[in-house]
């Protein structure tokens, strides 16, 4: 699990070390690990042209730092501080006493750029003089982020204005959440943990890692029949849109569930594809209700969340939810929306939803009193009672394509048929997709079937190399 901690709870934590350390202690060990992530990327760091941008906190104090590590090591490092009269002072005398020099303007070629302008104590988008120095950093040269690209929002991957493109962020003590939402996460290039040897509590934010995922992947016993392993119900699809269903049904037979039971309009279409398909009314252990079923059809929606068993919601299943109704199911609900539908049930637009991922995903799980997954360029899960916010590391941006959402929707109904928590249904599907996704798409345009058909060789391929690996998946239910 790689787990990530707001702003504030890193500043307790820092505090509560430093107490305990000789002053500058916490600093000398981020710039150590700052320096040796620059000099790996270097490579040979004599004669190397190094240039520091430099900002007037602790975030400048760990570049100079850095930069006099690297200067005692025969590189040529330049600083530029966005404010002459404020630089952090003992990292400046440390990188004039290393041999550093100090300049006016960001010098036309560098080997390695540093950005040290803001980290945790940024606020908003970068200020003028700040961008200024981002504007000029020199075509071609790989830039490391120190902590975090500067202009995003440590907590909320939220960018505002100007920010750092980073090919390696180093980052300190902890991931921030800004660090793995989007947009912030496509600033951070390839990320690199600082141990400093911070104690923290529980995280504000959390990624599975494929070791989580193993865990959590449903298994027949020995003893399993179809009907212990689950049966998801899928209503979908309807006489425009018949295809939905059959791609509900394409993920939810990929999932784990032991049946899947389909109800609607486009049992044809379905039974076609899809001739291991039960038809009709029956018992389920989940329902998956929403994809392709066009206008008009709230009563059957109606009719499935009165069964008390979990129920997954998606597309034009989302219209006109009612958070009461929601409120007073006694099984779980998950709620699937894109950033579209989101803002439809939040009462916003979708560009606000898409600027503020992490508020959205954990308003709308509290406001409708369900797990709430939101899809897009990063999706996030969160539970209605709060708690760490799961974030997904897989997927790729060839996802976005038309159909992509109802293969989900049918994965994560069988996961949610064979017992997994609202939360980790929501997680691994999410995750799974994902892969699949970039396994389907491999650099080139894909279409919503390949994603399921892609889906079992990410599941084996999770297992596979969980083996070799650790870690701890699961939620409270
Ligand atoms: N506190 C600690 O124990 C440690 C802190 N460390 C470093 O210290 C950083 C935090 O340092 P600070 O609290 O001094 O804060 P920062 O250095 O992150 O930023 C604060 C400074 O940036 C300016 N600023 C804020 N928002 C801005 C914006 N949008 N545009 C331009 N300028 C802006 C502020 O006026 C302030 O002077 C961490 O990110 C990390 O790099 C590390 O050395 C590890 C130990
Ligand atoms: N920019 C993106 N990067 C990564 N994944 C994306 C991006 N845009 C969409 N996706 C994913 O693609 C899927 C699209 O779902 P959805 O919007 O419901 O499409 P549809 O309704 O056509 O099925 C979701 O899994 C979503 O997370
Ligand atoms: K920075």
């Amino acid at each position: 699990m790689r787990t990530a901690y707001s702003v504030e709870t890193v500043r307790a934590a820092e505090r509560e070390l430093m107490a305990r350390l000789p002053e500058g202690a916490l600093m000398q060990r981020a710039a150590a690990g700052l320096a040796a992530v620059c000099a790996g990327l270097l490579g040979r760091v004599y004669g190397a042209r190094v240039v520091l941008l430099v900002g007037p906190g602790d975030n400048g104090g760990d570049a100079l730092y850095a930069g006099a590590r690297l200067a005692r090591r025969g590189a040529g490092v330049t600083a530029v501080p966005v404010d002459p009269e404020r630089v952090h002072e003992g990292g400046l005398r440390a990188l004039l006493a290393a041999g550093g020099r100090l300049a006016g303007a960001v010098p036309g070629r560098a080997d390695l750029v540093v950005d040290g302008l803001v980290g945790i104590g940024g606020r908003g988008g970068l200020r003028p003089a700040a961008a200024a120095l981002v504007e000029r950093i020199p075509a071609g040269a790989p830039v490391v982020a120190v902590d975090l690209p500067s202009g995003v929002d440590a907590d909320t991957g939220e960018v505002a204005g100007a920010a750092v493109h980073a090919d390696v962020t180093v980052t300190f003590g902890a991931y921030k959440p800004g660090l793995l939402i989007d947009p912030g996460a496509s600033r951070t290039g390839a990320l690199r943990l600082v141990d400093i040897g911070l104690s923290l509590p529980d995280p504000d934010a959390e990624a599975l890692q494929h070791a989580d995922v193993a865990e959590l992947l449903p298994a027949p016993a020995a003893e399993s029949d179809k009907y212990r392993r689950g049966v998801v119900g899928v209503l979908a699809g309807s006489a425009q849109y018949p295809g939905a269903a059959v791609l509900a049904v394409a993920g939810a037979l990929r999932g784990g569930a032991g049946a899947v039971r389909y109800v609607g309009p486009a049992a044809d279409a379905v039974l076609a594809r899809y001739p291991e398909t039960l038809i009709g009314r029956g018992r389920v252990q989940a329902w998956v209700v929403g994809p392709g079923l066009g206008e008009g059809r709230a009563a059957e929606v109606a009719e499935a969340l009165a069964d008390p068993v979990p129920v997954l919601v998606d597309a034009d299943g989302l219209r006109g939810l009612d958070p009461q109704v929601l409120r007073a199911r006694p099984a779980e609900t998950l709620l699937t929306p894109h950033a579209g539908e989101a803002a439809a049930l939040l009462g916003t637009s979708r560009e606000a939803v898409e600027a503020a991922r992490l508020s959205s995903v954990r308003t709308l799980a509290a406001r409708y009193g369900a797990t709430a997954l939101l899809k897009g360029s990063t999706t996030l899960v969160a539970h209605p009672a709060g708690g760490p916010v799961r974030v997904n590391p897989t997927g790729t941006a060839w996802l976005a394509t038309a159909g992509s959402g109802d293969v989900l929707s049918g994965l994560a109904g069988s996961l949610l048929a064979s017992g997994l928590a609202a939360v980790d249904a929501a997680s691994v599907a999410a995750y799974v997709h994902g892969l699949a996704g970039r396994r389907a798409a491999a650099g080139a345009p894909l279409h919503a079937q390949q994603i399921a058909q892609f889906l079992p060789e990410a599941w084996r391929d999770i297992r596979e190399e969980a083996r070799y690996g650790t870690g701890r998946g699961g939620h409270r239910a």
